[in-house]
């Protein structure tokens, strides 16, 4: 469905040059659900917005749905859904009309647009909507409206730029329950960006992972977390200076293991290593005879988030903490600005 080689794009911003992708090569095959993560500026957008032809590649070549996005982006477009970050925008247009101005949009015959539209409302969750003007609508029920859209040319590719940031958790679920059962009725590949690891974790098949333009892991999470994260054993301590010599002393026992401490207390130190289950009795014993107070001590299984440390030692989260939208995210304020690419 999709297949990418080298698909790199730069912006030039008053003479400076960004690589916001560089050598993008993936494939994705029918029916795959995959969910695209990296931290604010990594590139997923740029990523979406080449492939959705949306933005010419700087170099590197793509064929999605079949077709060349350089040569047939038309062709593209009127195979795929492209569902952008807020996208709805409030206005008067009642929830049914919109999905007809949508089907006229792609040239669809008045009685199947409305026949779609009809069925879009039952599986999204919309029905008693259907008069409703768009501003008088929930955040998720515009979510949803947003992916009626979205599916109203019956796609056989959705691209969604994250498609629940901004929605309560109780939206968020109910939104991806919609989104997997749309891929289980109609069997529509979904290519996903999200902020939250959860989800990905959760409902994706495959995750890739960008991070400053390049991607740099794709694979099953699963897969993911067993290669490139351990177990992380997380130790309460009394004092920063008791995390750092909690640091030296299992460092020196496990030369593999791995520290974070937690941006939230820097006395709550993050242990990466194997088989912690084992490790933790011995640990604690050696903390104890060394003098060291543990206050508390948890072990819990990889994230996605650990699998980003590994591999950046970065945390995503920590990255992420901003969210689109917020002033510290670079990606929104230009959105307007003028740029060559
Ligand atoms: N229109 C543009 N003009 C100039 N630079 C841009 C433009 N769009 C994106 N960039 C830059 O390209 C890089 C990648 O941005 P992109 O929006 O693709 O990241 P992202 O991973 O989608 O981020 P976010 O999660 O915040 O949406 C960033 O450094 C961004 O500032």
């Amino acid at each position: 469905m999709i297949s990418a080689r080298g698909l790199s794009k730069e912006f030039t911003v008053k003479k400076t040059l960004t690589a916001a992708v560089t050598d993008l090569t993936i494939d994705v095959e029918r029916g795959e659900l995959v969910a695209f993560l990296g931290p604010n500026g990594a590139g997923k957008s740029t990523s979406l917005r080449m492939l959705t032809t949306l933005l010419p590649p700087t170099r590197g070549t793509a064929t999605v749905a079949g077709f060349d996005i350089s040569t047939q982006s038309s062709r593209v477009r009127s195979r795929i859904g492209y569902i952008g970050q807020g996208n709805s925008a409030g206005h008067n247009h009642r929830v049914r009309d919109e999905l007809l101005n949508q089907g006229s949009f792609y040239g669809m015959p008045r009685a199947a647009t409305a026949k779609r539209a009809d069925e879009l409302i039952e599986s999204l969750g919309l029905v008693g909507l259907e008069k409703r003007p768009v501003l008088g609508l929930s955040g998720g029920q515009k979510r949803r409206l947003d992916i009626a859209l979205g599916l109203v040319h019956s796609p056989e590719l959705l691209f969604l730029d994250e498609p629940s940031t901004g929605l309560d958790p109780q939206s968020r679920a109910n939104l991806w329950q919609h989104i997997l059962t749309l891929r289980r009725q109609h069997g529509t590949t979904i290519f996903v960006t999200t902020h939250y690891l959860e989800e990905a974790d959760q409902f994706a098949e495959r995750v890739m992972v960008m991070d400053s333009g390049r991607m740099i892991a794709d694979d099953t999470a699963p897969a993911l977390k067993s290669r490139l994260a351990g177990d992380v054993l997380s130790v309460g301590l009394r004092s920063p200076a008791d995390a750092a010599r909690t640091t030296e002393l299992v460092s020196a026992s496990l030369p593999n293991a791995r520290f974070n401490r937690a941006a939230h207390d820097e006395r709550v130190l993050d242990i990466t290593l194997e088989r912690g289950d084992e490790v933790l009795p011995r640990l604690l014993r050696d903390l104890d005879a060394a003098g060291i107070a543990v206050r508390t001590a948890a072990l819990r299984q990889p994230t996605l988030d650990d699998v980003f440390l590994a591999l950046t030692g970065r945390s995503l989260r920590d990255d992420s903490a901003t969210g689109p939208g917020s002033p510290d995210s670079a990606t929104p304020s230009l959105e307007n600005t003028e740029v060559r690419s």
